[in-house]
């Protein structure tokens, strides 16, 4: 099934808009994975089975295996996702975006080589830079609108005839990229004006929402200002704050439970 239409299946039979960012950083695990040399692989797994009742994605970074050269890892971790929780939806960030030619082979890399059910990509190079990820009806593209970093609003917010640039990026995408119905656009949570206008603007089109949890994100005003007429349209995502939410033997556990909290707190809101 096509990730838009997976994603609203996840969300209703779930009753979750968590999504749970996979950024292993093997100095933060704990120590029994300290000599095992498949320590990224072993770690995710272990969080993404303890934590899955209570999400409706699963986001691993790419840059956090890349580093470690765990591409195989990353590889192994999605194919385990997709077949020990099936219907749970994998976002591959990796905030592609080049030449035609180029994002072609991002476009492969990320979902014939991972498996990846979307993936993340920069709108900056233009629509041909995005196009060979639209043209994958049956995957996800989301776009970088308003990133969740102190320093968004540096290029994000300059005036393009009078309105900011991410609004603008909004409105392409939600009027013109999105003719496959494919398309879902990053804002971040520590913007909780921003989200409000970007929802004003797109409509339904679906938030993949970093920036609770480390980055200081306010829930409630997140889920407030920017959830769907039916209480959907959110992709919130933690990586930090639920991976290590503890190093000690119970870190799977830990993960679920903060996992959980998240849960709960949006759904208060919703
Ligand atoms: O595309 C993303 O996932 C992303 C966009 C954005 O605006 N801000 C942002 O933090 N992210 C990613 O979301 C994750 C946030 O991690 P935590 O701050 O630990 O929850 C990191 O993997 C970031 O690369």
């Amino acid at each position: 099934m096509a990730f838009i239409a997976d994603l609203r299946k996840r969300w209703a039979n779930s009753g979750s808009l968590v999504c749970v960012g996979l950024d292993p950083e093997p100095g933060k695990f704990p120590a029994k994975f300290a000599s095992d040399p498949d320590a990224i692989f072993a770690f995710c797994r272990d969080i993404a089975d303890a934590a899955a009742e209570y999400v409706c994605c699963f986001k691993p970074q790419i840059a956090h295996f890349a580093a470690h050269g765990a591409e195989d890892a990353l590889q192994r971790l999605i194919a385990h996702i997709h077949a020990a929780h099936p219907g749970i939806p994998v976002i591959l960030d990796a905030k592609r975006g080049d030449i035609g030619s180029t994002a072609q082979q991002y476009a492969a890399e990320a979902f014939d080589r991972y498996g990846a059910d979307a993936v993340t990509a920069n709108p900056y190079l233009g629509k041909d830079s995005v196009q060979p990820f639209l043209d994958r009806a049956d995957k996800g593209v989301v776009i970088l609108c308003r990133t969740s970093n102190p320093g968004a609003g540096d290029l994000q917010d300059l005036l393009v005839d009078g309105k900011p640039l991410y609004q603008r990026v909004a409105e392409k995408v939600a009027r013109e990229w999105n003719g496959n119905g494919n398309c879902a656009l990053v804002v971040g949570a520590t913007w909780p004006e921003q989200l409000r206008e970007v929802r004003e603007i797109v409509g339904d089109v679906p938030f993949l929402v970093p920036g609770v949890g480390a980055q200081g994100g306010d829930v409630e005003a997140v889920v407030k200002n920017a959830k769907t007429a039916d209480g959907t349209g959110l992709i919130v995502s933690s990586s930090r704050a639920i991976l290590y939410a503890s190093n000690g033997g119970d870190y799977a556990q830990a993960a679920a439970a903060a996992a959980k909290t998240l849960r709960d707190e949006i759904n208060r809101y919703r």
